[in-house]
């Protein structure tokens, strides 16, 4: 019998949906305010996901997500608060609200041990007490890993600040997943028009943006073992890879790119993993898989934002030998989220 681990599902806890509440009648210039009036704020459920019962934390859990996971042969869910986490609040609400996320989390991963693993959340805000979060999230609350929404206040984790962070996460051999929010301030220009802000385009630039950042800004040079792992088959850089890898070797021989100790493309294949999140395309992921190798590759859902059978009959269809399958469905899981 397949083992079906999801790797990036959503949840929330309703201390953090008030919150978003709140912030969605604020006067915050962010583009995740589209986002977030139309889940935390709407008159009626505008979201378009149906109803948005997950913000109740375990009790959406037990009452929709379970009997749902057992109708359709789902084991588990990877949990992590979902996008932008906490990382529209200011800093000491965004601390408090990391870690009660984070007991939440591990509350419903020791009640439910072989159904839910867990992220953890922190705030990027204070990168030095964010790293004691994360220290707590592993060693103390057994979580498997850690959850960004990439940008914070428009600052990407190039920047040498956030670089306990990073060094935290490498010391606890734990991967940071850079899942999508709205585009920052100085990126979302032409992306505030026509939806753009969403998961439709703006999402993917927010976070393919990210990612480059982090590869041409050398952070692996100084992090080798760090692993990041992005979604929505990787934000299209795989499809990019080769244009990006050519591009940047050449700016770096004319001074124009910063000097890295590797490639784009070795550093795209040795710290980063994907996953199939929101893009249920057999092509695209015979690419990823093709392009990356099968180690590095993840099946997920993205619920509630993409319903759950659809993700699961497209895994099981997807062509592919059962060891690619195994690895796809739980066996990179397992090992990168360090999941028995
Ligand atoms: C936090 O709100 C989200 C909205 C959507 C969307 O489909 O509009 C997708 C994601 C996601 O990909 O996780 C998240
Ligand atoms: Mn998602």
């Amino acid at each position: 019998e397949l083992r079906l681990i999801a790797t990036e599902e959503a949840w929330s806890i309703p201390e953090v949906a008030e919150e978003l509440r709140k912030t969605a009648n604020s006067p915050t210039q962010s583009l995740d305010k589209l986002l977030v009036k139309g889940i935390y704020d709407a008159p009626s459920d505008t979201s378009g996901y149906g109803k948005l019962d997950f913000l109740s934390g375990l009790k959406d859990i037990e009452e929709h997500r379970l009997p749902q996971m057992d109708e359709f042969g789902v084991d588990m869910h990877l949990l992590a608060l979902t996008a932008p986490g906490v990382q529209m609040f200011d800093a000491d609400t965004a601390m408090e609200l990391a870690s009660l996320a984070n007991d939440r989390l591990a509350e419903v991963c020791r009640k439910y041990p072989t159904r839910f693993a867990g992220l953890a959340s922190f705030a990027p805000h204070s990168p030095k007490r964010a790293a004691k979060e994360m220290e707590r999230a592993i060693n103390d609350l057994g979580l498997n890993g850690f959850m960004i929404n990439s940008h914070t206040n428009g600052e990407y984790l190039d920047d040498p600040k956030f670089w306990p962070i990073l060094e935290a996460a490498e010391a606890l051999d734990r991967c940071i997943y850079i899942h999508p929010r709205a585009a920052s301030d100085t990126l979302k220009g032409p992306l505030q028009d026509y939806g753009m802000d969403s998961a439709m385009w703006g999402y993917g630039v927010e976070v393919g943006t990210h990612a480059v950042r982090m590869m041409a800004g050398g952070v692996f040079d100084h992090f080798p073992k760090l692993k990041i792992c992005i979604g929505h088959m990787g934000e299209a850089v795989p499809f990019w890879l080769w244009r990006i890898n050519f591009m940047n070797s050449r700016a770096q021989v004319v001074g124009r790119a910063k000097k890295t100790g590797r490639s784009m493309a070795e550093y795209f294949q040795d710290n980063f993993v994907i996953t199939t999140s929101g893009v249920e395309d057999p092509l695209a992921l015979r690419y990823a898989i093709d392009k990356l190798g099968v180690q590095n590759v993840m099946w997920a859902i993205d619920y509630p934002y993409q319903p759950m059978k659809p993700a699961v009959d497209f895994i099981e269809a997807f062509e592919c030998t059962e060891e690619e399958r195994h690895a796809l469905c739980h066996g990179n899981a397992e090992r990168i989220f360090h999941i028995d």
